[in-house]
């Protein structure tokens, strides 16, 4: 895993930058309590983002990330909670008069203007006039490497110089906070090379809050200072990137980072796995490197396990039967998904697929090396 990007703010760069947030003033940031209801769905999240600081929102499919940010935007109306941006109670202000940039996955351009009269809207919105809204769009569509496209109809770009534009766009209203929702999600992979390390440095020079979704384990580290983890409505998890890839706490994370997580119960360097409710067999007995006492979160590496056709004799660590449940190609390993007494990920090398027979419904022998088995309190 790459470092974290930037250091908290509370002890780092982004504290210092409190003061130069635009519109002037001294900014403390975002601090959000939000209850939202859709339908039979619920929101029910507190959090803050520092002056400065990026946060990344994660959570699987339906968890609540985009009601979140339309809460803020005040595009879904909150049932009970406040918002509070720089000491001012946001959410009794109407739209158009809160300090937030929006960058959504699709851009919403206006197709009817011109990408200088799209990133030029905010700012006449806000009462600037029109030659001076239109130079400073102009400055905006430089910073992003977009000059040059101004006369241009949204209909003309690519996907990577729209999510430039709406990046502009978003900045030219000189956000106190700034949402991006998944903006890098409709780009191919060699475009959102090259987007995402244009956007790692405008949001290092951005002094307000951002707040960005995303569900690319890359973008939540190389671009978010923090993150939050949300599943149903709720906040699972916290913490700097680095925190919360090497201490997941839901299935979720750690499929997100690759790992293998369980719950089990710790005797010194001996852990206890939590029986399968599903297959009702005992939980298997792992060696941890380090020892602990009590319940635990249980984590190997997907290269932890070692899988063999027949029985071996002389397996290092714990051996049990596994049903090869699925087999994917994975850069240069393929990644082998596991059923039996675990459920569980196995990386191997290619060749080995051949030599095992890895194929659905195949059986297996699996262990897992107790020198990577990492065990932290519940
Ligand atoms: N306009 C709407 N009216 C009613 N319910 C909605 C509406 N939009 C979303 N929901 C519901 O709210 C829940 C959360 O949706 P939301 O889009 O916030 O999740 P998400 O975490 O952003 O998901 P995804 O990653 O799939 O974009 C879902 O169960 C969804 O069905």
């Amino acid at each position: 895993m790459a470092a974290d990007r930037k250091t908290a703010p509370e002890d780092g760069a982004a504290a210092g930058r409190r003061a130069s947030v635009p519109g002037g003033g001294e900014s403390t940031g975002l601090t959000a309590r939000l209850e939202v209801r859709r339908d039979g769905f619920r929101v029910d999240v507190e959090f803050a983002v520092g002056a400065g600081e990026v946060v990344g929102l994660l959570g699987p499919n339906g968890a609540g990330k985009t009601t979140v940010l339309r809460a803020l935007a005040g595009l879904v109306g909150l049932e009970a909670g406040r918002i509070e941006l720089d000491g001012e109670r946001l959410e009794r202000r109407p739209v158009e008069k809160r300090p937030v940039g929006v960058v959504f996955q699709d851009y919403l351009l206006f197709p009817h203007l011109s990408v200088v009269e799209n990133v030029a809207f905010g700012p006449r919105c806000g009462g600037t006039p029109a030659r001076e809204a239109r130079r400073a769009a102009a400055g905006w569509l430089a910073r992003v490497g977009m000059d040059g496209h101004g006369k241009a109809k949204p209909r003309e770009l690519s996907g990577g110089q729209a999510q430039r534009v709406a990046l502009a766009r978003a900045l030219a209203v000189e956000p106190k906070l700034l949402l991006l929702d998944e903006p890098l999600a409709a780009l191919d992979a060699r475009t959102r090379l090259e987007i995402r390390s244009g956007l790692r440095r405008h949001l290092a020079d951005f002094a307000g809050a951002a707040l960005l979704v995303t569900h690319d384990p890359l973008d939540a580290m190389v671009l978010c200072d923090r993150l939050i983890v949300i599943e149903s409505g709720r906040i699972v998890q916290e913490g700097a990137p680095s925190e919360v890839a090497r201490h997941p706490r839901t299935d979720y994370v750690a499929r997100l980072v690759g790992l293998n997580l369980y719950r089990g119960t710790a005797c010194g360097h001996h852990v206890t796995l939590a029986a399968t409710a599903r297959t009702g067999e005992p939980g298997l007995e792992l060696k941890a490197t380090a020892a602990a006492e009590g319940e635990v979160f249980v984590v190997f590496p997907p290269t932890a396990v070692t899988l063999h056709r027949e029985r071996p004799a002389d397996a290092a660590g714990v051996l049990w039967r596994a049903v090869v449940e699925g087999v994917e190609q994975q850069g240069d390993r393929v990644r082998v998904q596991l059923d039996g007494p675990l459920r569980v990920l196995a990386d191997v090398a290619p060749v080995e697929v051949a030599q095992l027979a890895l194929e659905p419904g195949a059986e297996v022998w699996s262990s897992v090396e107790g020198a990577e088995v990492r065990v932290y309190p519940v």
